[in-house]
């Protein structure tokens, strides 16, 4: 049998063993056996008529005691490993790096002969264990000795270990005598490595051309300008918005020039070279376009950016999203304007909303149904830092728990049955950026006030049946016509779940407490709802101050729409009131007569009882009433005498039909006489009360 020849490789670390033995194996192993050993692991005893490979003359002195004289011994000359010169090769020119071996003398040999191979692009830095002064870089190249990279390096990059060089694969061939079998087919394989390095080097080479080709299409097809140039002021990217804005002839050109020859406005070069300056945007107008330029610097790249927004697209832009917004209904109609009222209470109500609006944090609204807890909630949105992001409203008693739920926080596909295939966007998703509005936050259920807590606590939801976590942005406005803090007392709102929501507080009045605006929000209310000159009897303007209002505003209109739709012509007489308007006004008398003045111009002058006649009219018909006596204009005309309300009987007529008018009184001919009606009793057993 054949037995091949031996050859013996002796290294100094197990890792060049290997690596040296796979090369020589991957050249010679057809037609040599290979046998290898470290100094690190184990030498043999002794060598005799070998051929012995030194994978450096560093080793000699450690090897020779296992070396025979009849030995040849053929010291490797070793080159770097050119498979992952790549990575040098794409690293930018002038960068640095510390090149990273075991010994001062492998560190000089490799930097030199990176260098002569043309990596001469670097700036190298040597590193070997115990140097007594090193410069740092972010940077480590290293032959596969990374457990001597210093530990605070951030990238190391492993050219893996030096290889045997050509000079001395021919040595060896020379020594076997294969030299002139084997010279072509090893030369072929060393120059198939450089081939692949070149692929690898084209194909990267490629994939930079694409992403650049990429990145220009990005930047180009953005709606801002983009500059940058480096800090000797070579443009090096101008993008086509940017040509558009200063009517450049084209992008490309500008690219590579110098920027004071593309940019000619003095300020605004100015603003963009003035790295001293902390000031990082500014308006300015560049060919009649108005533009808001932001700027940044890249110290590493040693680049400025800057931004230019165009502002009237950006306006517009704004004005379609808002667009988006009101088709959706998510805007608030309300603002501060259409709050009606010349009160004092209301002007300091809505002088506090104002300031409230200015802060970003929750808010609890309180006052009675009708008052305009809405129209204050959305009037302090539309104020806010947040005016350009939605408005939602949600009415909190007009839903079930369960349907108030999924509505606020969504759900995810299948988290019930019924559920919408994808799952759901609860409101909070919805008004993102923006403010959310809960009315009647007091008939929430304990099981939403702890989620609602939570919500508010993490500033993040879950949807109903889902895992996800869904970061928001929602300022929180609620409001209650409850006393929350008697709820909080008896166990049915969470105390700490107020304490979040009433981080501020905002009382409306009602409006029982500011009859003065009354004449103010009819007049509003009738301009709003007619364009016709709407005339007002004074005695309706009379029995509106005397309301209590319950409902506030939004009764007080419903009153004004009833009368509207029932009035004659263009005038609105007491006739036209609402029942219950008439009769409770009765009780509640407390007639400005200043007020009166005021609406009197759009008003018919029409005579207006005077409190105590009314009182005296009606108490002596009802004495009659209860005696069972009629009332007759000349009975009466004593019965006041006797009082000493002196009338004579066409006064006492004319009131007689105002009262009639009221619905207080019935008048009949004859010995009926003048009968108190309903309303006219209970109104005069409450005054006589
Ligand atoms: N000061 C005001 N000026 C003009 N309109 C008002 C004013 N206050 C209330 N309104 C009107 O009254 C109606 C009720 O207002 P809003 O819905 O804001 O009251 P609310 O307090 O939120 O009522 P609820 O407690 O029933 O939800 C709306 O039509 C609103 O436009």
């Amino acid at each position: 049998m054949h037995t091949k020849k031996q050859i013996v490789l002796l290294a100094g670390t197990k890792e060049t063993r290997i690596a040296l033995s796979h090369q020589l194996q991957s050249i010679l192993g057809d037609y040599f056996h290979i046998r290898s050993y470290s100094s690190e692991e184990m030498l043999p005893t002794r060598l005799e008529n070998e051929i012995v490979i030194l994978s450096s003359y560093l080793i000699k002195r450690e090897v020779a005691h296992c070396l025979i004289e009849s030995c040849r011994v053929i010291t490797a000359r070793r080159t770097i490993n050119y498979e992952y010169m790549d990575q040098l090769l794409q690293l930018p020119e002038g960068t640095d790096v510390m090149y990273v071996n075991d010994f001062p003398q492998t560190v000089e040999q490799s930097v030199q002969t990176l260098v002569h191979l043309g990596i001469d692009h670097l700036n190298y830095f040597p590193y070997y264990p115990g140097i007594p002064h090193y410069q740092y870089a972010d940077i480590a190249v290293t032959p596969g000795e990374m457990h001597l990279v210093p530990k605070e390096v951030k990238r190391i990059i492993n050219i893996g270990v030096r290889l045997i060089d050509i000079t001395t694969i021919s040595e060896i061939l020379n020594e076997l005598g294969v030299l002139e079998e084997l010279a072509t087919s090893i030369s072929e394989r060393f120059t198939e490595k450089f081939i692949q390095l070149s692929k690898k080097l084209a194909l990267a080479n490629q994939k930079a051309l694409q992403l650049n080709e990429h990145l220009d299409k990005v930047l180009n097809g953005v709606n801002d300008g983009i500059l940058s140039f480096d800090y000797t002021g070579k443009i090096t990217v101008f993008n086509k918005e940017l040509e558009n804005i200063f009517s450049t002839a084209s992008n490309k050109q500008a690219v590579g020039k110098h920027i004071k020859q593309v940019i000619k406005d003095k300020e605004l070069l100015n603003f963009l070279t003035n790295t001293e300056s902390e000031q990082s945007d500014q308006f300015f107008t560049i060919n009649d376009t108005n533009v808001m330029v932001h700027r940044f610097a890249l110290p590493a790249e040693k680049t400025m950016i800057a931004t230019f927004k165009n502002t009237s697209t950006t306006i517009s832009m704004e004005k379609a999203a808002r667009y988006e917004l009101k088709r959706k209904g998510y805007i608030g109609k309300y603002f501060f304007n259409d709050i009606i009222g010349a009160s004092e209470e209301i002007v300091r109500t809505k002088n506090i909303a104002k300031k409230l609006a200015a802060t970003d944090l929750s808010l609890l609204i309180q006052g009675e149904s009708g008052t305009g807890k809405e129209l204050f909630a959305s009037s302090i949105h539309n104020e806010s830092g947040r005016k350009n992001g939605p408005f939602l409203a949600v009415n909190c008693s007009a839903l079930s728990e369960d349907l108030l739920e999924s509505e606020l926080f969504g759900y995810e596909e299948g988290a019930f049955t019924g559920a919408k295939k994808g799952g759901k966007q609860g409101l909070f998703e919805q008004a993102d950026g923006g403010t959310i509005f809960l009315d009647e936050i007091g008939d929430i259920s304990v099981k939403l006030q702890t989620r609602l807590l939570r919500v508010l606590q993490e500033k993040e939801l879950r949807r109903v049946g889902g895992t996800r976590v869904l970061p928001i942005d929602v300022r929180v406005i609620s409001a209650t016509n409850k006393d929350l803090a008697s709820d909080i007392k008896q166990g049915l709102f969470r105390e700490d779940l107020y304490h979040r929501l009433n981080v501020l507080y905002l009382k409306i009045p009602a409006l029982r407490e500011r009859k003065g605006d009354i004449p103010i929000l009819l007049s509003h209310f009738l301009k709003m709802r007619t364009t016709n000159k709407m005339k007002v009897e004074n005695e309706v303007v009379g029995h509106l101050m005397n309301r209590s209002w319950t409902g506030n505003v939004r009764e007080l209109k419903n009153a004004i729409d009833y009368m509207l739709a029932v009035c004659d012509g263009e005038k609105i007489t007491v006739m036209d009131l609402p029942q219950e308007v008439m009769r409770i006004s009765g009780f509640e008398r407390s007639l400005g007569g200043d007020v009166i003045k005021e609406i009197a111009t759009t008003s018919e002058e029409l005579p207006l009882i005077a409190p105590n006649e009314e009182v005296a009219i009606m108490s002596c018909i009802y004495h009659n009433h209860r005696s069972g006596k009629a009332s007759s204009r000349k009975s009466l005309l004593m019965d006041l005498e006797s009082q000493g309300v002196k009338l004579s009987e066409a006064q006492i007529r004319l009131r007689l039909d105002l009262l009639e008018r009221k619905g207080f009184i019935v008048k009949a001919k004859g010995r009926k006489g003048t009968r108190l009606t309903e309303i006219g009793l209970i109104f005069i057993k409450d005054e006589l009360e």
